[in-house]
C-alpha cells in the first residue's frame, strides 16, 4: 500500500511524509496537503464531478469516525476503493487525537465561520487553517460539492445515528440528500434553523457545499468502537466515492425521523445547572412544563414545547456555549422536494 495511505498513524505520529505525492497502479492521486490533510485526485477521464469532503476528529476522542476514514483511505491507497471523485481528507484536531480528548484548549467545533478570529490558541489556528483548506478543495467551479464532518457523541442516543443539517438563508434543505442520509443509515435530521459555527455551516455558509455533521454512536477510544456500527454509512461512502451510488429517484425518507430546533440552552455563566441526571440519552422526550435548566439573574429554562426531546446536554461547556438543543418534530413541507 502507498505510504500516503497511512495518513493516520503519520497524523498520530506527528510525522510528514518523505513523499507528499504518490500515485496508485490506477494512477490516482495522493497529495499530503499538512498535518492530517489528504487530496485524493482520480484519473483524467474517470471523475464524476463531485468534489467529497470527509472530516473526522474534530473532538479527538471521537475515534470511529477516524477509523472509518481511515479505512477508506487504506482501500484507495490499496487500490481496492476506485475513487471516480475528488476528496478531501481531514483529521481535524491531531494534537486532541493524540491525547484522546475532545479538545486541548478550546472546542475546535466552535472556532468556525471567524469565530477563531477571536481566539489565539491551537484549535483557533488549526481552525483558520481547516478554513482554508476547505476553502481550496471547494474552489473549482461547475462542480458538485458535498461534506460530511463526521462525530460520535458524549451520552448514549435513542436514536444512534442522526445528522445535523446547517441553516442556510434562502434554501430548504433537500430532500434528495435526506434520502441519501437514510440510505447511509442516519434515524434522524435535525434541522438547524440559524447560522452556526461549526465546521459543516462553514462549508455550507460560506462555500455552498451540502454540509452535514453526521452522529454515529458513542464516543469511545480507538480500537473499542465494536458497538458503533457504520457500515451502511461505509457501503454508501464507497459507492459515493467510485460513481456506483443507487439512484435516488426511488430512495425515500422512510423511517427518518425529522426535528427541528425549538431553542438551543447557552450556559450564561458559573451559576448554570442543568436538570437531568447524567445518564440521561440524547433524543430523551422533556414533558411540558418540566424546568430543565438554571442560570444567573433568575433565568430558568422551561418546557413549553409539545414533543420536546433535548440532545447534547452539556453543563460543562463554557460560559456563552451551548450547554444543549431543545428539538421538536418537523414536517417534510419544509423540504425542497427535488430530487434532482
Ligand atoms: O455529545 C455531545 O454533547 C456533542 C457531540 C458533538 O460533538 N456534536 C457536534 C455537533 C455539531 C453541530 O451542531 O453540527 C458538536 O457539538 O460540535
Ligand atoms: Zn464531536
Amino acid at each position: 500500500m502507498l505510504a500516503l495511505g497511512k495518513l493516520l498513524e503519520l497524523t498520530l505520529a506527528g510525522r510528514e511524509p518523505a513523499q507528499k505525492i504518490q500515485l496508485t497502479a490506477d494512477g490516482v492521486r495522493l497529495r499530503w496537503l499538512g498535518e492530517g490533510a489528504l487530496e485524493v485526485t482520480p484519473p483524467g477521464g474517470q471523475d464524476t464531478g463531485l468534489d467529497l469532503l470527509l472530516s473526522a476528529g474534530i473532538h479527538g476522542n471521537e475515534t470511529a469516525p477516524i477509523e472509518l476514514l481511515d479505512r477508506l483511505l487504506q482501500g484507495i491507497a490499496r487500490g481496492d476503493i476506485k475513487p471516480r471523485a475528488r476528496i478531501l481528507f481531514l483529521f481535524g484536531n491531531p494534537g486532541a487525537m493524540r491525547t484522546g480528548d475532545r479538545f486541548v484548549e478550546e472546542d475546535l467545533n466552535r472556532l468556525f465561520n471567524g469565530r477563531h478570529e477571536c481566539s489565539c490558541g491551537s484549535e483557533a489556528l488549526r481552525a483558520c487553517e481547516l478554513e482554508q483548506l476547505a476553502t481550496a478543495f471547494f474552489s473549482l467551479a461547475g462542480r458538485t460539492r458535498l461534506h460530511y464532518d463526521l462525530h460520535t457523541a458524549i451520552r448514549g442516543s435513542k436514536l444512534e445515528q442522526f445528522a445535523l443539517y446547517p441553516f442556510k438563508e434562502g434554501r430548504a434543505p433537500s430532500r434528495r440528500e435526506l434520502a441519501r442520509l437514510r440510505a447511509a443509515g442516519m434515524e434522524a435530521v435535525l434541522l438547524q434553523s440559524k447560522p452556526s459555527i461549526v465546521f459543516s455551516a462553514f462549508t455550507c455558509e460560506q462555500l455552498n457545499a451540502e454540509a452535514f455533521t453526521l452522529e454515529l454512536g458513542k464516543a469511545r477510544p480507538f480500537g473499542h468502537n465494536a458497538g458503533v456500527n457504520v457500515e451502511r454509512l461505509e457501503q454508501r461512502l464507497k459507492q459515493i466515492i467510485e460513481g456506483t451510488e443507487p439512484s435516488l429517484e426511488e430512495a425515500s425518507l422512510d423511517g427518518l425521523q425529522l426535528f427541528s430546533v425549538a431553542r438551543e440552552v447557552i450556559k450564561h455563566s458559573e451559576a448554570f445547572i442543568l436538570h437531568l441526571p447524567a445518564d440521561v440519552e440524547n433524543f430523551s422526550e422533556l414533558p411540558k412544563g418540566y424546568l430543565l435548566a438554571e442560570d444567573a439573574g433568575k433565568t430558568r429554562w422551561i418546557i413549553e414545547e409539545k414533543g420536546a426531546r433535548i440532545i447534547f446536554p452539556n453543563p460543562k461547556v463554557k460560559s456563552g456555549l451551548r450547554a444543549g438543543i431543545i428539538i421538536e418534530p418537523a414536517s417534510e413541507a419544509l423540504l425542497d422536494q427535488s430530487l434532482a
